[in-house]
C-alpha cells in the first residue's frame, strides 16, 4: 500500500502529538503506523507516522505546504516521503563479496524496496556478479599516493546516478572529508566489530588477541572520523577460546550481512532519525 512517511524531530513540549494528529485527522489522514520518543537527556521529541496516501485529499507537495505552518510553530526538523518513490542507492565494495552479494540478492528478491543505481569498486573482482543483476559496475581504482582523482570520480558517479543513499558494503577505503560532509547521514557503512570496540582495520584480529567471547558488526553513518558515526544497527555472535581467527571471520560475515541489511532497510523506510551522534530508530 502506498503511504506517506512523516518524520519529525523538535524541542519537546506538550501538544505536539495532538497538533500533528489533529492535522492528519482534519484531512481524513488514515494513520497506519505511529511512533513517538521523548528524549529526556536532550529535551527533544521524535515521531514518525505512516499515512495511507489514498486517504488524503492532496499529494506530497500540497501536504508539505499544508504542514509547513505547524512545522514552523514547533521548530520542527522534518521530512515527508512517498513510498511510491523508490530511493536510489549506490553500493560500494572492495574485494570482499559477502555483503554486496547479500544486498544484491535481497534487492533481486524484492526484499529491499529501492533502486540500485550502480556499484562502485576499487577492484574489478566483483564485476561479473553485479552485471549478472543488470546493474552498472564502475571500477575506480584508488592510488594510495594520490587518492583525490579516484574520489573525484566517485563523487561524479554518485551525482550522475542521483544517489540518495551510498552503502559501503565492506568498501575498504577511507572516504575524504568533503564526501562525508556532502552526504552527511546518507552514507552507510558496515564495520565488522561491535563498536566502539576495535575500530579501524582488522577488527577480528584485534578481537582474537583480546580474547573476547562476543564479536559483532555495526551499521553506522559515515563521518570524517573513522567508524565513529551515528550507529543505526548492531548485533553480536558468541565465540570461544577454540575459535580461530578464520572461524571468527566466518561467524562475523553472517552478522555483518544481517546488520547491514537491517540498517539499510531502516534507512530506506525512514525509520532512522539522527540527533547529535546518536540515532532514534523506530
Ligand atoms: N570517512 C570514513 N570512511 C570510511 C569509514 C568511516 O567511518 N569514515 N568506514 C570505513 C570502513 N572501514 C571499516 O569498517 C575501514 C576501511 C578502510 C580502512 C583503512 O585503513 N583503509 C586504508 C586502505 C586499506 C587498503 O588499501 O586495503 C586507507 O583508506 O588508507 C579502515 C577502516 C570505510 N570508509
Amino acid at each position: 500500500m502506498r503511504t506517506f512517511r512523516l518524520v519529525i524531530a523538535c524541542p519537546d513540549r506538550v501538544g505536539i502529538v495532538a497538533k500533528v494528529s489533529n492535522f492528519l485527522a482534519s484531512h481524513n489522514g488514515w494513520i497506519t503506523e505511529a511512533s513517538h520518543h521523548s528524549d529526556n537527556l536532550s529535551g527533544w521529541f521524535f515521531m514518525r507516522h505512516e499515512i495511507r496516501a489514498d486517504s488524503l485529499p492532496f499529494g506530497i507537495e500540497a501536504f508539505r505546504e499544508a504542514f509547513a505552518p505547524i512545522a514552523e510553530e514547533f521548530s520542527m526538523n522534518w521530512r515527508i516521503t512517498d513510498t511510491a518513490q523508490k530511493k536510489r542507492v549506490v553500493l560500494m565494495a572492495s574485494r570482499e563479496s559477502h555483503c554486496l552479494a547479500d544486498l544484491l540478492h535481497r534487492w533481486h528478491s524484492d526484499e529491499l524496496d529501492c533502486e540500485i543505481s550502480c556499484v562502485i569498486s576499487n577492484h574489478d573482482d566483483l564485476r561479473s556478479m553485479v552485471e549478472w543483476h543488470g546493474i552498472p559496475y564502475y571500477h575506480v581504482p584508488v592510488n594510495p599516493q594520490d587518492k583525490e582523482p579516484a574520489f573525484a570520480e566517485v563523487s561524479r558517479l554518485v551525482k550522475q546516478h542521483e544517489a540518495e543513499v551510498v552503502v559501503l558494503a565492506r568498501y575498504m577505503q577511507i572516504l575524504p572529508p568533503e564526501l562525508c560532509s556532502e552526504y552527511a547521514h546518507k552514507v552507510i557503512n558496515i564495520h565488522h566489530s561491535f563498536l566502539p570496540s576495535f575500530v579501524g582495520a582488522k577488527p577480528y584480529h584485534q578481537a582474537s588477541l583480546r580474547g573476547v567471547k562476543l564479536i559483532g558488526a555495526t551499521c553506522h553513518y559515515v563521518t570524517e572520523e573513522l567508524d565513529a558515526g551515528p550507529i543505526i544497527e548492531q548485533d553480536v555472535v558468541r565465540v570461544s577460546h577454540s575459535d580461530s581467527i578464520e572461524d571468527m571471520v566466518r561467524f562475523g560475515r553472517d552478522v555483518e550481512k544481517m546488520v547491514l541489511a537491517r540498517g539499510l532497510r531502516y534507512h530506506l523506510e525512514d525509520r532512522v532519525l539522527v540527533h547529535g551522534n546518536k540515532t532514534v530508530v523506530f
